[in-house]
């Protein structure tokens, strides 16, 4: 049986930059024993609040890229060379220091020019010339994947495809073996100029893509007829963003919508692991697919979680600590790629063989046996067709051996019990027979059988590729229709969402209520009828993602907070840039796993607006609106006050009313019925 392993955790400060103010954001303490480290952020809402993470391989601002190198991967060169998969991730905000600890510079090298130098350490170790060592290099870029080993101009995206043993793997992507350092060196820096990088106001150099460098180690043994395979994945995840800090123009905002999407899918694959989910959703993402073998795969697996000092990365140091803290619940099934390298059986001329078994790329043994090539159990060829299928010359298809005789006072005659010879006319010893003697026969013979099991072979394979094409097709088509199912479904509230806010208010005189029912039965017809294309525009998300935290908010008020929270995540799907959704998920998931009451943080006083009358004030709950300027920041300011105002838990049937209709709409509208819905709230209420 293949054992566990938990993905290792590690985090790393970086110190602050010239321009960053020093105002001890986040603080790293140590246990006096050798006990877990913790990283200590106030709640960005209640700063009297701390969150503790505890977390055992803490880098503080003064560590070097040699601390973190030999502390948490140099053990790890190891296992790659027993023929495991390792797969290290630096995860974390824009500018938090993940390219530099992966990559660094000449002067502080990171891991992965360390992890070059170690593997060809460790290859001189063995002394060993059948070990050979492959680079390969790709990023995904918006969501597509495209290798960095060639010229960028002309490098087509790469399909994402799996083999016959379940593993993900890039098609296509280019391998250069490497002999030396230095090979490695003149390859990488070169391919690192074909990785998309731009400037953002957080960083000048920041990454526009997640980039994937992958180190392969084959070590043949030839005695055994075995190879093994490790690899090592080296993975720089691009930064989740905050567009409000990058400043960033249409162009990054594309990029950072693709990268915070990602990472958005990156955390549901998580949850749905931890929560032992019976579908996880690697599909909806390319660098989930990728990264597949790494997330409850056959890989082992290192997170290291960059984080920036200051208060103005808190909410963001959060949001990946609670990453970590998901993350290192994940159990991996390490195997050992092994590879049967004996040539294939010549078919014996008395036996047609079937085709010798598909190699697996990897025939996957446990962790256990990881020490020394275990030698498992040879694959059997099945033999079809025994040699008694043949024997019976009226049912073979090997040709008859025409005019063979071996009778005739010739030497060496076969013995009695071999039957007769056949002439062509199917009679024995017939006149035209001519003598040959038993070596020619056999090998007559053996030419026949042979052209006859060639012929055989050829014919399954056809049938084989023939089977495998129909396999990949109807897998393709499978894979689409799953694609739009989980479009559909994701878009689906779940049926009677409403029913629970009807409940809250009983108060709601009988009109109100035949106003709801007729919006339930409203929303669920046009659930149905809406149009992909419309479901999936930023504004559709919007404001799918807001009656998500109507929902969320009414869940949570009755106590129920892991619905709550499941809801609040499904909201952050939509609007993964909402900075106080952030907040409100993390708050509730703290109180979650520490079983403890959720008391929302207390609201800012809301500004009052005054009207030109000076008598009232008009809070808009949720304009709903289109075709104008102002739309675009309608929905997080919506978002921002169902979080805020709706904890005053007002009482007033019309506001509500008017809130639930505005979900309800929200989610239904038509261009045709699009409208405004304001809500004027009169001063002192
Ligand atoms: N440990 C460190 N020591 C010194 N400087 C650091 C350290 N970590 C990061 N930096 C500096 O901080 C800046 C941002 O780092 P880096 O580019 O590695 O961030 P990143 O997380 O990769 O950002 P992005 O996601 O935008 O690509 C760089 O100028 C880098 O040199």
């Amino acid at each position: 049986m293949a054992g566990t392993h938990k993905i290792k955790i590690a985090a790393r400060l970086r110190p602050r930059l010239d321009h960053e103010i020093d105002d001890q954001g986040i603080q790293i303490t140590h246990d006096q024993d050798e006990g877990p480290s913790w990283i200590c952020v106030p709640n960005p809402r209640d700063v009297t609040q701390i969150f503790r993470f505890p977390i055992t391989s803490c880098y503080d601002q003064d560590s070097t890229q040699e601390d973190i190198f030999e502390q948490d991967v140099r053990p790890l060169i190891d296992v790659v060379y027993s023929g495991v998969t390792v797969t290290i991730f630096a995860y974390g905000v824009t500018s938090s220091g993940k390219t530099h600890t992966m990559q660094g510079t000449k002067a502080c090298p990171g891991v992965i020019p360390r992890v070059v130098e170690a593997m060809f350490e460790q290859k001189a170790v063995l002394q060993k010339s059948n070990v050979e060592l492959a680079v390969s290099y790709m990023e995904i870029y918006k969501d597509e994947c495209y290798d960095l080993l060639v010229d960028r101009e002309t490098a087509p995206k790469l399909p994402v495809r799996e083999n016959d043993v379940g593993q993900v793997f890039v098609a296509n992507l280019t391998s250069i073996p490497i002999a030396s350092i230095e090979e490695f060196v003149a390859i990488y820096s070169q391919a690192s100029k074909h990785r998309s990088v731009g400037a953002t106001n957080l960083n000048r150099a920041s990454s526009r893509s997640h980039a994937m460098l992958t180190l392969e180690v084959t070590m043949t043994d030839s005695l055994a007829q075995r190879s093994l395979t490790g690899k090592i994945n080296l993975v720089d995840l691009a930064g989740s963003e905050n567009n409000k800090l990058t400043g960033n123009d249409p162009t990054r905002m594309a990029e950072s919508a693709a990268i915070n999407k990602s990472l958005s899918v990156l955390g549901q694959v998580v949850h749905a692991l931890n929560q032992g989910a019976s579908r996880i959703p690697y599909r909806n993402s390319k660098l989930t697919r990728i990264l597949q073998d790494a997330l409850g795969g056959n890989s082992v697996g290192l997170l290291i979680c960059n984080l920036a000092p200051g208060t103005k990365f808190r909410q963001d140091t959060l949001n990946t600590l609670n990453f970590a803290v998901r993350t290192k619940n994940v159990e991996n099934r390490p195997v050992v790629n092994e590879r049967d390298i004996r040539p294939q059986a010549k078919p014996h001329f008395a036996s047609i063989q079937a085709p010798p078994p598909k190699l697996a790329p990897a025939v996957l043994q446990p962790l256990e046996a990881v020490a020394g090539l275990s030698r498992g159990p040879r694959p059997s060829i099945a033999r079809v067709g025994p040699r008694a299928s043949l024997a019976g010359p009226s049912k073979s298809r090997v040709p008859r051996v025409s005019g063979i005789g071996v009778f005739g006072g010739h030497r060496g005659r076969r013995p009695s019990a071999v039957p007769a010879p056949i002439s062509e006319e199917g009679e024995a010893g017939g006149s035209s027979m001519v003598q040959l003697t038993d070596k020619e026969i056999d090998e007559r013979i053996a030419r026949a059988v042979e052209a006859e099991v060639a012929r055989r072979l050829k014919e399954r394979e056809e049938i084989a590729l023939q089977e495998k094409e129909n396999i990949a097709l109807q897998d393709k088509l499978q894979e689409e229709r799953e694609k739009e199912k989980l479009k559909e479904e994701d878009q689906r509230l779940p049926t009677g969402v409403l029913t629970p806010l009807m409940a809250k208010h009983r108060d709601l005189d009988d009109e109100l209520r035949a106003r709801l029912t007729e919006l339930e039965e409203k929303y669920e017809r046009a659930t149905k009828e809406l149009q992909l294309a419309d479901v999936l525009s930023p504004t559709s998300r919007k404001k799918t993602g807001r009656a998500y935290v109507m929902l969320a908010r009414a869940h949570s008020e009755k106590g129920d907070l892991q619905v709550a929270l499941d809801l609040y995540r499904k909201a952050e799907t939509y609007v993964p840039d909402n900075i106080k959704l952030k907040e409100r998920v993390i708050e509730i998931e703290w109180a979650v796993n520490n079983g403890t009451k959720f008391v929302p943080t207390p609201k800012k006083p809301r500004k009052a607006k005054k009207t030109k009358a000076g008598s009232s004030k008009t809070v808009v709950v949720g304009k709903v609106a289109s075709g104008d300027e102002d739309e675009e920041n309608m929905p997080m300011y919506g978002i921002h006050q169902m979080l805020e105002g709706e904890s005053s838990g007002s009482a007033n049937p019309l506001k509500r009313f008017k809130v639930e209709e505005d979900v309800a709409q929200a989610v239904s509208e038509t261009p045709q019925k699009k409208a405004k819905c304001e809500v004027k709230v009169e001063e002192g209420m």
